[in-house]
């Protein structure tokens, strides 16, 4: 009863993650699975394969390392949020593909609502915006849609859930229909400071309230995992949607703590701690975790495109064969082109929220080649930041604005990226040695539910350093690249 088993179910794969008894990761197994795009903004998954894949890398994990299933004392959850599931609650089966939170197909309804003035009530309740985005229009979406759905979800018959909710169903057979707050923070539906879903918001979107789950603690008892699934039971006792795992993991437990996590997309999350920030400026207010019945809240700022930017210079425009080739070519740029490129591929997320606009370049010359344009991928990435951090700062104005931001994901292993982004934030970005910071705060916050791990100050302490990068850009300079991103965002917008 010594480990832990972190379920990461995320966007493009699901992995199974096993941390020994000093939160020591020791083993990892991966599994990718289908996007369908059935139409020009849509983005699906199947259920099936979220639920296949989940059990298959857990079950894969645990024989890579050589365990018994025995030796697992808990499991915790995190997950793509606000991925929407509804499934029939007689037979397990979803009955519409699971709707993606980057699929867009609820603009113009979320557009209509924005138009009849629903946008603060909102806002007010749930600390987000009326944006395709969330959970709550995607729900509304699949009664409108699947035949005979709304009437079943009336007679109580189907059940909504995000992704944690739909695989703690599927793990527990049938037994617990609960989420997180965090997760429930993302679905457009809870009143983040009530602590309880909203009827006003449940009314407006036409949502029968009994399809919701009990929402719990993040680390809470939900449920045991069916003997014949891995052999025996488990416990499950932490759950949080993954980007407020980030944060927890690392350790960003006093308000005024920032952590930015730059997977395919980049979320930015700043601990506010007991209050609720009204942020002026677009950002997101939501609960960054619940212990105790208490939620800590954050300001969080979404970027839709960050590693997928590289990921476009190598599939779309085939300059590189592999990501960390961005590097090499970005040091050999022409420090005379002033290329910038606003990778607004599905819109502007945070602090813009333009679903409708789309990416562009700027300051080609016939002397720009893949050097300028890696560089201008990579600088992309900080500048959008940059506009995140400013609209924090302004909203946190007083409150002691963040020194340092911690970074995490898979983009955060080029030196490159994060010198420029020190350089461009003028402050230092700290990447710490463990850059599975999803899994380890999902791990720990049931391991620590269940008195394997430390609480949270122990917890903080073991939270250590790989590389800080310290500004070193002269001023006159970041003054004119910032001007440059920001006359090239303009023009985007405009375009
Ligand atoms: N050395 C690197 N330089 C730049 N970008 C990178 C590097 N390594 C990975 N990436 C980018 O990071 C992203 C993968 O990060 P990851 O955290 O695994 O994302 P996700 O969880 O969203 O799938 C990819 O978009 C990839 O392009
Ligand atoms: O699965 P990821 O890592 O791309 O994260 C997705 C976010 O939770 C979306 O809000």
């Amino acid at each position: 009863m010594s480990h832990i088993l972190a379920i990461d179910q995320g966007t493009t794969s699901s992995r199974a993650i096993l941390f020994d008894a000093s939160m020591r990761l020791v083993a990892m197994a991966q599994e990718e699975f289908e996007q369908h795009f059935p139409q020009s903004g849509w983005v699906e998954h199947d259920p099936n394969d979220l639920w296949s894949t989940t059990a298959g890398t857990c079950r894969a994990v645990i024989e890579k390392a050589g365990l018994n299933v025995a030796d697992i004392a808990a499991i915790g959850i995190t997950n793509q949020r606000e991925t929407t599931v509804v499934w029939d609650r007689h037979t397990g089966r979803a009955i519409h593909n699971a709707i993606v939170w980057q699929d867009r197909r609820t603009a113009d309804y979320c557009a209509d609502l924005r138009a009849a003035g629903h946008e603060p009530i909102v806002t007010e309740r749930t600390g987000l915006l009326l944006d395709p985005y969330f959970s709550g229009t995607k729900l509304r979406w699949i009664l409108e849609n699947v035949e005979g759905a709304r009437s079943k979800a009336q007679a109580g018959d189907l059940l909504f859930g995000t992704v944690d909710c739909f695989l703690i169903w599927k793990l527990t057979g049938g037994r617990v229909h609960a989420t997180d707050a965090t997760n429930a923070a993302r679905t457009l539906l809870y009143d983040i400071r009530k602590g309880r879903w909203s009827r006003t918001i449940c009314d407006l979107l036409g949502i029968p309230m009994r399809m919701l789950p009990e929402v719990r603690d993040s680390a809470a008892d939900f449920g045991m995992v069916r003997d014949d699934l891995f052999g025996r039971e488990i416990p499950i006792r932490g759950v949080a949607g993954d980007q407020q795992a980030a944060t927890v993991g690392q350790a960003c437990f006093r308000p005024g703590m920032l952590k930015s996590t730059y997977g395919t997309g980049c979320f930015a999350l700043l601990n506010t701690g007991d209050t609720p920030v009204v942020s002026q400026n677009r950002l997101l207010t939501t609960i960054a975790y619940q212990l105790d019945g208490k939620p800590t809240y954050a300001l969080e700022g979404s970027i839709f495109v960050a590693g997928a930017v590289v990921q476009w210079l190598r599939d779309g425009l085939k300059i590189i064969r592999e990501a960390s080739e961005t590097q090499p070519l970005a040091e050999k740029a022409d420090p005379g082109q002033n290329v910038v490129l606003v990778p607004a591929f599905t819109g502007l997320g945070a602090p813009y929220w333009r679903p409708d606009c789309r990416g562009a370049i700027f300051g080609l010359t016939r002397n720009s080649r893949p050097e300028e344009l890696a560089r201008a991928a990579l600088e992309s990435v900080g500048f959008q930041t940059r506009d995140l951090l400013q609209a924090m700062r302004d909203d946190w104005a007083g409150q002691g604005a963040q020194a340092v931001l911690r970074v995490d994901g898979g983009m955060s292993a080029s030196d490159w990226a994060m010198q420029f982004l020190s350089d461009i934030i003028d402050a230092p970005v700290d990447r710490p040695q463990v850059l599975e910071t999803t899994a380890l705060g999902a791990a720990w916050l049931a391991g620590m539910q269940i008195g394997l791990y430390p609480g949270q100050a122990e917890f903080a302490a073991t939270w250590a350093l790989d590389r800080q990068f310290l500004p070193a850009m002269p001023e006159r300079r970041r003054q004119e690249k910032i001007a440059a991103w920001t006359r090239a965002v303009e023009a985007t917008l405009a375009f």
